[in-house]
């Protein structure tokens, strides 16, 4: 699938590139001053959370680690089963460390309330989260989500590392697919 065809199959665009690069540096602004003198991990979540990740380091103003959990929920389809495996677990020890969850969206809250939970366990000093995007009219459990980029309407969205069937992760902007690409 060439890059016109991609955007052949959005209906529409939810976020352009230009918007998330701006709240990004906002949010990178306000995580570094929350975090001055901590010992900061930041934990993606794969494999959507690689171009938030990916951003929002570099929007930080120091040298910051980072780790990576690979966790699946969705499989192929646009519905949450609320099954989560460990496809792939940390390679640091987190025991004193404060953790900082980068994730692309939070939907129905069920991968994350998960991941805040099994990484809590593990005697962190303390877990918080930062998502690009969160429908707060889809969510089943209550998260508590510290940084928010934007909250979106319940409607299914790819691009920005976000897939459908695992295309469209290489999409620029945020945005929703026309019917013909689901029939
Ligand atoms: O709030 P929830 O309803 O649990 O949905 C959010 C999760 O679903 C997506 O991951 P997915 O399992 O599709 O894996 P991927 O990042 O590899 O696409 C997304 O990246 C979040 O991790
Ligand atoms: O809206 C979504 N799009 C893509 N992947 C997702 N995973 C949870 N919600 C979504
Ligand atoms: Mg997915």
């Amino acid at each position: 699938m060439d890059t016109e065809q991609m955007g052949a199959d959005l209906e529409k665009v939810l976020l352009t590139q230009e918007q998330i690069w701006e709240r990004l540096d906002e949010l990178a602004e306000q995580i570094w001053a929350d975090y001055a003198g901590k010992d900061l991990l930041l934990v993606g979540v794969l494999k959507g959370a690689v171009l938030v990740m990916a951003d929002l380091m570099r929007a930080l103003p120091g040298s910051v680690p980072m780790d990576w959990m690979a966790i699946s929920s969705y499989g192929s389809g646009t519905k949450s089963s609320g099954v989560v495996r460990i496809l792939k677990d940390l390679d640091t020890d987190i025991t004193d460390k404060h953790v900082l969850i980068v994730e692309d969206i939070v939907d129905s809250g069920l991968t994350l309330s998960w991941i805040k939970a099994n990484l809590a366990s593990r005697r962190a000093a303390s877990v918080e989260v930062c998502t690009l995007l969160r429908k707060p009219d889809a969510a089943k459990v209550e998260v508590d989500v510290k940084y928010v980029g934007f909250d979106i309407p319940n409607e299914f969205v790819v691009g920005y590392g976000l897939d459908y069937a695992e295309q469209y992760r290489n999409l620029r902007c945020v945005g929703t697919l026309a019917p013909h690409v689901y029939s």
